[in-house]
């Protein structure tokens, strides 16, 4: 089993620290969710683990024997692709498999993409040039892209975002499928916490650049901690189909007194 241990991790930009001593251990076959109010540092600290960030602090990634393994094992989803080449569909999930690519494109390789496209439902866009996509099609096709790369660290931030509610259960069943056939460590940002409390193995909450709480969904999805971090009185309970929802019912302090101009 793999073994990420994130240790003091610690960002600033221009002298102001967004992210202080985030430290956790991270176990193959597990989606861990970051959560927490805008601008709190998720971003920042998913962009870190994948050594896209400067930080202080340390991630070590080890096989189930010790080693080291490489930051190629990590694929990071970012929040929206600004991408605006002509390459198709396929082209751009292809190149997920870019490592492995020698001058010649393999049929296994061909195989691998068609699959991921199939899956996700994007076979029928193969051809179509990634920079004419919708915002939700952008999104499914970046994951397909990660994934095809066969990550050991698949890191996706906010994936659902711009995904209808068929879209965003897909994304996150294959999301959670790849991470226990593969025994993989997934790490995701969502913002719904229904989504949270039904995909998560474990959760980090950050609030003002720090873990506040990570553990087990019935323990970090508290109606008096989220109130707390998220200023907003919520409901938590469970439906009769036996899934968490979590409603905000109104904000704690008046919404516009908390506009800081
Ligand atoms: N390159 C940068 N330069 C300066 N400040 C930055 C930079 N990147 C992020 N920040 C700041 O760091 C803080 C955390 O940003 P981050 O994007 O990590 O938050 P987030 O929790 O992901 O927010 P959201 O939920 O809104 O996406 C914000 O105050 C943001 O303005």
């Amino acid at each position: 089993m793999i073994n990420m241990k994130i240790s003091n991790i610690g960002v600033s930009f221009q002298n102001k620290t967004v992210l202080k001593d985030i430290s956790a251990v991270l176990k193959g076959g597990e989606l861990t969710s970051i959560i927490g109010p805008n601008g709190t540092g998720k971003t920042t600290l998913i962009k870190s683990i994948a050594r896209l960030i400067k930080s202080r602090g340390d991630v070590v990634l080890t096989d189930s024997h010790g080693n080291s393994l490489s930051k190629n094992s990590i694929a990071y989803v970012p929040q929206m692709s600004t991408t605006t080449t002509e390459l198709s569909v396929f082209e751009m999930v292809l190149l997920g498999r870019v490592k492995d690519l020698t001058w010649k494109v393999e049929k296994h390789h061909i195989d691998a993409v068609t699959q991921m496209l199939k899956d996700l439902g994007l076979l029928s866009l193969s051809y179509f040039p990634f920079c004419k996509l919708s915002g939700g099609q952008r999104q499914l096709v970046t994951m397909a892209q990660a994934l095809v790369s066969k990550p050991k660290v698949l890191l996706l931030d906010e994936p659902t975002s711009a995904l209808d509610l068929r879209h965003q259960l897909q994304v996150l069943d294959i999301a959670q499928q790849y991470t226990k056939q593969t025994g993989a460590i997934t790490l995701v940002v969502l913002h719904d916490l229904a989504l949270v409390a039904r995909y998560s193995d474990n959760i980090l909450l950050l609030h003002d650049g720090k873990i506040v709480k990570k553990g087990l969904p019935k323990d970090v999805l508290d109606p008096n901690l989220l109130q707390e971090v998220y200023k907003v009185e919520v409901d938590v309970s469970v439906s009769n189909g036996g899934y968490t929802t979590v409603t905000p019912i109104r904000p704690i302090i008046p919404i516009r007194s908390s506009i800081v101009c």
